[in-house]
């Protein structure tokens, strides 16, 4: 019979209990280790990490009130939180193993005891043992995670009277538990502003959950953010908790909030008024404490007049708006963003010394950045990535015409082109007015604000 991987020590003042105990526990175990003076515990945890500690209660002769037991149980879990003890205990001492249970021992064993006994009490042991090694590992992954997380969200440039503005306004309502609405264009750092406000908070140590609404299909919505249990479903192969339980405790943000249906909009009101979620196929209620952070480049309030976005919700979500400005409205800020992505770029691709000049930068500025800062963001990588030398010139750049400057042509094929153009020849007609252009265009305003999510415009 192969033996149960693990690391036992076995603790009392008895040579005839120990020796016993050995005797049995080295057939089933792989490391079986005794000792009759508690004085060495220390020194045997400082040389070895244990899976299971068999302790007794009672050191000295006719003391039987387990005071040498506590204590040396305390000085264990001192040493390792983590550390598994099983009590040995005299027949009959039921007030003192409930005494050593509440100090934090997993469990105890009355003396004498049956081998077929001991054996369980230290295989359940062993699995709580690895319970608490995972959940150990888990949070420290999770924590290593969510730094290298935050990091790459460190970086919040920009000096412009519009982006300092957000700045002040996330310092001012980041520490508050308010709701916040981050609204803006594609790429104008809304997923930025709502980690940085978790940063802000209370919260900052614990989890930020990140969920992209706009991604998860409508049949999957309630197990991916109630999560499910083994059964719910043809595929629910295990129970899985949903992202607001894994968010309980630190912040969820909802991105693309504005691509809900009206049926998935009212289960979310649902949830977020009530504070609880049931897990699919569960009917047992979990309350969650979560920070909601709400994003999305919809015209929420032009939604609520044509009823496609219930009112309630859009309330219940928007205690404190933070509205993303687009590049183009903080041109000034191109210079030291370009700096910023030229450093981040020049690194990953061993480029560190590129350089760009006043020209080229005077170019970007007059673009007009449809896509924002991630458009910017990977224009500069791909120039780094494609330059010869040192230096970035305007031609690394491949940009779009101005919307000012386009014409539609007679010959295009391509129907999506097409499409496209026609789009930003209306807007351009219409000086930008949504409304109106979706009417030049015979389509209703939903229908192009898709379009143009859909063309990065
Ligand atoms: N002020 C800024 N400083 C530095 N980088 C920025 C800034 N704003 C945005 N970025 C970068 O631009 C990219 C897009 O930002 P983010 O994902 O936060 O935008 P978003 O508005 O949430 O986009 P989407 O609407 O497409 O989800 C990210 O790589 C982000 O790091």
């Amino acid at each position: 019979m192969s033996k149960t991987e693990a690391k036992i020590l076995v603790v009392d003042d008895d040579i005839d209990v120990l020796n016993t105990a050995r005797m049995y526990l080295k057939q089933q175990f792989t490391l079986v280790q005794i000792e009759n003076d508690p004085e060495q515990i220390p020194d045997h945890l400082e040389r070895e990490a244990f899976d299971v500690v068999l302790l007794d209660m009672n050191f000295k002769k006719g003391d039987n009130e387990g005071e040498e037991g506590l204590k040396w149980l305390n000085r264990i879990l001192t040493i390792d939180p983590n550390a598994i003890v099983i009590l040995i205990t005299a027949y009959g001492e039921f007030d003192l193993a409930v005494k050593a249970v509440k100090s934090g021992a997993t469990d105890f064993l009355p003396k004498p005891w049956k081998n077929e006994k001991l054996f369980g009490t230290i295989q359940s042991a062993l699995q709580l043992r690895q319970s608490k090694l995972e959940v150990d590992r888990l949070k420290s992954t999770q924590k290593t995670l969510s730094s290298e997380i935050d990091q790459k969200f460190e970086n919040f440039i920009g000096e412009s009277l519009p982006i300092q503005k957000v700045f002040s306004l996330i310092e001012k309502v980041g520490p508050t538990e308010a709701n916040v609405l981050v609204l803006g264009e594609n790429g104008t750092g809304k997923e930025l502003a709502a980690r940085a406000l978790h940063r802000q908070s209370e919260r900052k140590g614990k989890v930020f959950i990140n969920v992209d609404l706009g991604s998860i299909s409508e049949n999957l919505f309630e197990s991916e953010l109630f999560g499910h249990v083994r059964g719910a479903f043809t595929d629910a192969k295990e129970d899985k908790p949903g992202r607001f339980e894994l968010a309980s405790g630190g912040t969820l943000f909802l991105d693309e909030i504005g691509n809900l249906s009206l049926p998935l909009q009212a289960k979310l009101l649902t949830v977020l008024q009530q504070r609880k979620v049931s897990r699919v196929g569960s009917g047992k209620e979990i309350s969650v404490d979560i920070r909601l952070i709400c994003a999305t480049n919809m015209p929420l309030y032009e939604m609520v007049k044509e009823g496609t976005f219930r009112q309630d919700l859009l309330y219940r979500i928007n205690t404190v708006e933070l509205r993303m400005p687009a590049l183009a409205e903080r041109t000034e800020d191109i210079d030291l963003l370009v700096q910023h992505f030229m450093q981040l770029y020049g690194k990953k691709y061993q480029k560190p010394k590129m350089r760009i000049d006043q020209n080229t930068i005077a170019k970007l500025k007059k673009y007009h950045w449809p896509g924002n800062i991630r458009e910017l963001q990977h224009a500069i990588e791909r120039a780094i990535i494609l330059a010869d030398d040192h230096k970035l010139t305007a031609d690394d750049f491949v940009l779009q015409p101005n919307r000012s400057n386009k014409r539609l042509e007679e010959d295009i094929l391509d129907l999506s082109e097409m499409e496209k153009r026609l789009i930003l020849k209306a807007l351009d007609k219409n000086n930008g007015n949504v409304t109106r252009a979706a009417k030049d265009l015979g389509i209703d305003r939903l229908a192009l604000y898709r379009r143009l999510q859909k063309y990065g415009l």
